[in-house]
């Protein structure tokens, strides 16, 4: 099968359980620095398709190609931890990684969790949570990144700050990212390409092409209307060093978030501790 230099492929690819088809028919490639959004109800086969694409799962019917040697980073959308036991950030990070205390300190800087190396797993709010999995995710640099239901539990600014999280790894990284989620509101976050399940591909492409499409919209219903809001990521200014913002245009300021020099019809987001401006659009 040929791999065009993408990082998985799955072609055709379906799950037969018994009589019953999980998923089937389905057509999807990652290629590096892309990001790919499965999205789908509860039970449309988006965990089934990635694992397809992480090797868990061996198709039925199709095929599902790695590029050779390809070394991946997994979120699974639940942890299999006794949450009972005492367990540090630093010895979860540790747990399955052998990690140097650079790799381990470092990429729990990237992801925002560096002062959370000593608390306890169990006491980590979901922001947290999710931030210290990425962190053992990305700790190996990966050249490809599987996340299950990213932001699931997270508030909608928290959802904002770990899809931004998610856009700067890829840019920072270059790595591919699979993300998963049935969450509709920013789930489109900087994504390149979405792919729409239910069972089967429903419709593809990019998120405002995917937003409005016939069968989006059926499956989804109310939900895929007028209140869907594509994240967007722009680097439209810097924080510099001594606090202040510079604007695209060089202008600087000093006591600004970055977000009343962009353009009067675009809403912008408040993304904790970001680089860089997101914003939302509004499509449909
Ligand atoms: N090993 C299995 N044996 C039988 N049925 C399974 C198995 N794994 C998954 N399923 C079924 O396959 C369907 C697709 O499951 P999958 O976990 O891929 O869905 P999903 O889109 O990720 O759902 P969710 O959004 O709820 O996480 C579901 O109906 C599920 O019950």
């Amino acid at each position: 099968m040929k791999s065009d230099g993408n990082l998985v492929e799955l072609a055709r690819a379906g799950i037969r359980v018994n009589t019953d088809w999980l998923v089937r028919g389905v057509d999807m490639s990652v290629a590096p620095g892309e990001i790919v959004t499965l999205i789908g109800p509860n039970g449309s086969g988006k965990s089934t398709t990635a694992k397809m694409a992480l090797g868990i799962l061996s198709p039925t019917e199709g095929t599902a190609h790695r590029r050779n040697a390809l070394t991946v980073g997994y979120v699974p959308q639940k942890l299999s931890i006794d949450w009972t036991l005492p367990l540090t950030v630093r010895r979860f990070m540790r747990l399955t990684n052998p990690l140097t205390a650079d790799e381990c300190s470092s990429s729990l800087e990237l992801t925002g969790a560096g002062h959370l190396i000593d608390a306890s797993m169990r006491h980590l709010s979901g922001g947290e949570l999710q931030r210290v999995m990425l962190a053992r995710a990305i700790a190996r640099r990966p050249d490809l990144l599987v996340l299950d239901e990213p932001v699931q539990g997270l508030d909608y600014g928290g959802e904002i700050a770990i899809y931004e999280l998610i856009s700067e790894i890829r840019r920072t990284h270059g790595c591919g990212v699979l993300m998963i989620s049935h969450d509709l509101h920013v789930v489109m976050a900087a994504a390149d390409q979405v792919v729409c399940l239910n069972g089967h591909v429903c419709c593809r492409g990019t998120p405002s092409d995917v937003s409005k499409h016939q069968s989006y919209q059926q499956l989804f219903g109310a939900r895929a209307g007028g209140a869907l809001a594509v994240y967007e990521h722009h680097h439209d200014h810097v924080h510099l060093p001594d606090g202040k913002v510079q604007h695209k245009d060089g202008t600087t300021c000093h006591d600004c978030s970055g977000e009343h020099h962009t353009a009067p019809d675009q809403e912008a987001s408040s993304a904790a501790g970001s680089q860089n401006e997101g914003r939302l659009t509004r499509v449909g």
